[in-house]
């Protein structure tokens, strides 16, 4: 199975995953500068129920929380993406330390984590239908910098001892993820993939420009979880982040000015 290791990470998963070496893989480097502002782009528009809020699980790669999502009550439309995507789950990739974490990169820099919210394209029949299709997915990025503890992360932080070995799960209600994001909404966009195998390139890039703020304390709480399972030798879920990939020939908008 596929990880982040010297034996399975990143470097390995073109062996399983030929996609991994596709023309439009994820993370990149975005450098502003090349970027093209788009005035035909839209506002993002955000609309989540606090009450779609499932469940939160460590899968052995990060942890996720897990939405409701047969109805249209937690969606995405507007910004670069046609019609209505509706949140499945959300997750965040950090590193052992806080120089490194986040996947995208800005100007070559790495934050020391990242949040993706995932959404799923409903002219798709479900996630699963829509994870394969070029226009399938769209996640939502938003990076993490060091600063004053971020009060809105702490109830998902404070579920993690309760996950802390591969599988673990445990219920998780009423969180609206709309709280964990910042002021604005401006965005660069571009067409790639999962960051993790199968590494799909059917997502629909969407990284906030506006970072929001994490405690070194609260990353502590992050490197807390484990890739492994109970009983089996202990390893911490840390730099669980796929480095930035070739931008063969793609184009980076910015919405904003
Ligand atoms: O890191 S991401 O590219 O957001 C991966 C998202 C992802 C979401 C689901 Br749901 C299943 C597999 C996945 O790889
Ligand atoms: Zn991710």
């Amino acid at each position: 199975a596929w990880g982040y290791g010297p034996s399975d990470g990143p470097d390995t998963w073109a062996e399983s995953f030929p996609l991994a070496n596709g023309p439009r893989q994820s993370p990149i480097n975005i450098v502003p500068k090349e970027a093209q502002f788009d005035p035909s782009l839209k506002p993002l528009k955000i609309k989540y129920d606090a009450r779609d809020a499932k469940g939160i699980l460590n899968n052995g790669h990060s942890f996720q929380v897990d939405f409701v999502d047969d109805t249209d009550s937690s969606t995405l439309t507007g910004g670069p993406i046609s019609g209505t995507y509706r949140l499945k789950q959300f997750h965040f990739h950090w590193g052992a330390s806080d120089d490194r974490g986040s996947e995208h990169t800005i100007n070559g820099i790495k934050f020391p984590c990242e949040l993706h919210l995932v959404h799923w394209n409903t002219k798709y029949a479900s996630f699963g239908e829509a994870a394969d299709k070029p226009d399938g997915l769209a996640v939502v990025g938003v990076f993490l910098k060091i600063g004053a503890a971020n009060p809105k992360l702490q109830k998902v932080l404070d579920a993690l001892d309760a996950i802390k070995t591969k599988g673990k799960q445990n219920t998780f209600s009423s969180f609206d993820p709309k709280t964990l994001l910042p002021g604005s909404l401006d965005y660069w966009t571009y067409d790639g993939s999962l960051t993790t195998p199968p590494l799909l390139e059917s997502v629909t890039w969407i990284v906030l420009k506006e970072l929001i703020s994490v405690s070194p304390a609260q990353m502590v709480k992050f490197r807390s979880l484990l890739f492994t399972g109970d009983g089996e030798p202990v390893c911490n879920m840390v730099d669980n982040y796929r480095p930035p990939q070739l931008l063969k020939g793609r184009q980076v908008r910015a919405s904003f000015k």
